[in-house]
C-alpha cells in the first residue's frame, strides 16, 4: 500500500479564493488528490474552523496514516495542535500558502515548514517530500549504505530546486528546540525557522565530520538528549544551507548525516544507539 497522509486545513481555508477571486479549497483538494494519485499516496483531507475537530481527527487517524500535512491557518499559535502532533508522533509538515505574519507554534511539532507565494505549490511539494521517503525509517540508511548516488536524504530544498522554481518564503527543516534546549550557542539561528535564515550572517566556524562525531558520542554518553542532538543537527544543517563552510569534500556527506540526525528523535525515524555508532563509523570512513 502507498503512503497514507492526513491533510488538515485550518480555519477559514473553506473561504480560500473568496477574497481574491482565485482558486478555492475544492481546487486545492483536487490538485492534492491528483498529485497524490500520481505519487501512489492515499489522502484523508479535512477542513475545519474548529480546533477541537482538527485535534479529534488527528487522534482518530493516528494509527491509520504515515504522516500529517497541516495548514493551521489562523491556528498557527495553537499549543493544543502542537501538543496533539507531538503526541501522535507522526512526521508532520506545516504548509502555508503564504508566509505567516507571526511565528508558528505548530511548526515546533513539524519536521518541515513550507511556505509559498500564494499558489498550491507548497502543498504539492510537501506531498513530494513525503513521497521521497525521507521520513520513512530505513530509507536514510539505504542512502548511507551508498548503494548509488541518489539523493533521497539530500535536502528537500535541493531536490525541489531541481524541479520547481523556488517559492518565496521557503522551506525549513526540523523541529524547533524549546527555549530550554537552546543552550548551545550554535543553535541560536534555529529560533527564526522559516524566516530570516537566508539573510542570517554566515558564521566562520567550519563544520567537520569530527564535530558531528563528537556530538553523537556526547549523545551516547548521555551528555546530550536525543532532542538536543536533533536540534543541534538541524541548526548545523540549516547553517550548511546558508553557506557555512564544511570540511573539504565532505559537504554532501555532512548534509546527509545531519539531516538524518535532525529526525533522529522522532518515533518514526528514531536512531538506536547501535545505528548512532554505525553513523559514527561511517563518518570516520568518510
Ligand atoms: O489563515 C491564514 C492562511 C495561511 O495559513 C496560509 O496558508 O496562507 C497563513 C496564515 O498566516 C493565515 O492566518
Amino acid at each position: 500500500m502507498g503512503m497514507r497522509l492526513l491533510v488538515l486545513h485550518g480555519p477559514n481555508l473553506n473561504l480560500l479564493g473568496v477574497r481574491e477571486g482565485g482558486r478555492g479549497l475544492s481546487d486545492l483538494d483536487a490538485a492534492l488528490k491528483a498529485r497524490a494519485k500520481s505519487l501512489g499516496m492515499e489522502l484523508t483531507v479535512l477542513q475545519s474552523n474548529h480546533e477541537g475537530v482538527l485535534l479529534d481527527a488527528l487522534a482518530a487517524h493516528r494509527e491509520k496514516v504515515d504522516g500529517v500535512l497541516v495548514n493551521p491557518a489562523g491556528l498557527f499559535g495553537s499549543y493544543a495542535l502542537k501538543e496533539g502532533l507531538e503526541l501522535v508522533g507522526l512526521p508532520a509538515i506545516e504548509v502555508m500558502l503564504r508566509p505567516p505574519a507571526r511565528e508558528s507554534v505548530v511548526a515546533e511539532a513539524c519536521v518541515l515548514q513550507v511556505h509559498g507565494a500564494g499558489g498550491f505549490e507548497p502543498y504539492l511539494e510537501a506531498l513530494e517530500t513525503f513521497a521521497s521517503g525521507v521520513f520513512t525509517p530505513g530509507s536514510a540508511s539505504k542512502t548511507l549504505d551508498g548503494d548509488d548516488d541518489d539523493d533521497i536524504v539530500q535536502s528537500p530544498r535541493k531536490s525541489k530546486s531541481k524541479s520547481t522554481p523556488e517559492p518565496k518564503g521557503g522551506k525549513t527543516l526540523g523541529r524547533k528546540p524549546s527555549p530550554a534546549k537552546e543552550a548551545a550557542p550554535e543553535s541560536k539561528g534555529g529560533k527564526t525557522l522559516g524566516r530570516g535564515t537566508k539573510s542570517a550572517s554566515v558564521t566562520t566556524d567550519l563544520l567537520t565530520r569530527a564535530l558531528v562525531h563528537q556530538k553523537i558520542s556526547d549523545r551516547l554518553a548521555g551528555r546530550l538528549t536525543a532532542a538536543e542532538l536533533a536540534s543541534w543537527a538541524r541548526s548545523r544543517y540549516e547553517a550548511l544551507q546558508r553557506g557555512l563552510p564544511a570540511e573539504q569534500g565532505q559537504r554532501a556527506v555532512l548534509e546527509e548525516q545531519l539531516q538524518r540526525l535532525t529526525l533522529s528523535h522522532l518515533p518514526s525515524t528514531r536512531l538506536s544507539d547501535e545505528q548512532l555508532v554505525d553513523l559514527m563509523t561511517r563518518l570516520d570512513e568518510g
